[in-house]
């Protein structure tokens, strides 16, 4: 049996591979020594309390950050020492939504989606607008293609953000605080578009949150950060992590129990 032959073609490329990763701003580290993957066509939810750098270790993971130290890996490529022009291409493959849709005011909801292809792609107009209309229909947003973002409520801006962060096929979303703002019932309909786009198109997510409801819904998996330990403290499935875990700072977030302290608190 040919190993080396094996390897090279075992379907087993990460579609994210974090790898020992230590960031933070100056001198200051948020978190060190982070490992984990992100395989094709999943749901991996980054969670933490505030502040911990969940959304510093996704600015990192698409290549806006320099890390300390380790590397972020996207279909098996480093971001991380990729040159500026190989940074750019795998960059495009990553599809990036942040927290308040962060759609341009003066454009329509189509423009807005039509951004990126006008911005990247010589693509017709006529063309460009079929793909943002199809974009538009595949996050329940068909009706809303006129309207500006001032008129849309924060369910519609988080869609429309979707839809920009898919107008250049990226494979690979990342999505920051998609729930955020938004009330229960508009944040459960978001969950059910973010696992249909899943289950539909095969997209892989990388979702930062910190909302416990949305997260055992859609998270195939989860990496919980902690700021004080600077590390991930926990890796696995949701359901899992809340009803198995050893470690107290875990069974408090998932069982939505104040920052008291891990100890203390039992009987
Ligand atoms: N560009 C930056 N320069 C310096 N410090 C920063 C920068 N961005 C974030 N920070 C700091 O890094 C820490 C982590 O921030 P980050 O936004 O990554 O955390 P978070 O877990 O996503 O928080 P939240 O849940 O509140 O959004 C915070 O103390 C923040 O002030």
């Amino acid at each position: 049996m040919d190993g080396d032959e094996a390897t090279a073609n075992a379907p087993t490329t990460p579609a994210v591979s974090v790898r020992d990763l230590k960031i933070g701003y100056g001198s200051r580290v948020l978190l060190e020594g982070a490992s984990f993957d992100v395989w094709r066509g999943e749901i991996l939810v980054i969670l933490g309390g505030s502040g911990c750098g969940k959304s510093s270790l996704m600015k990192n993971m698409i290549g806006l950050y320099q890390p300390m130290a380790g590397d972020v890996l996207i279909a098996g490529e480093s971001i991380v020492r990729a040159g500026s022009t190989q940074r750019a291409r795998l960059q495009r493959g990553l599809g990036v939504m942040y927290q308040a849709g962060a759609l341009f005011g003066s454009l329509t909801v189509l423009e807005n989606v039509r951004f990126p292809l006008d911005e990247f792609t010589d693509i017709g107009l006529e063309q460009k607008n079929l793909i943002a209309r199809m974009l538009l229909h595949q996050v329940e947003m068909a009706d809303a293609q006129s309207l500006m973002p001032a008129e849309l409520s924060g369910g519609m801006l988080k869609r429309a953000g979707i839809a920009r962060a898919m107008a250049l096929g990226a494979e690979i979303l990342m999505l920051d605080e998609p729930s955020a703002g938004l009330d229960p019932i508009t944040a459960a309909n978001l969950d059910r578009t973010i696992l249909g786009l899943r289950d539909s198109l095969g997209l892989t997510f990388v979702v930062v949150t910190h909302e416990l409801q949305s997260i055992l819904e859609i998270a195939d998996r989860a990496v919980m950060l902690d700021a004080d330990a600077r590390r991930i403290i926990a890796e696995g499935v949701p359901s899992e992590l809340r009803d198995r875990s050893g470690d107290e700072r875990v069974r408090q977030f998932f069982n939505r129990r104040p920052d008291a302290p891990a100890i203390s608190r039992g009987s």
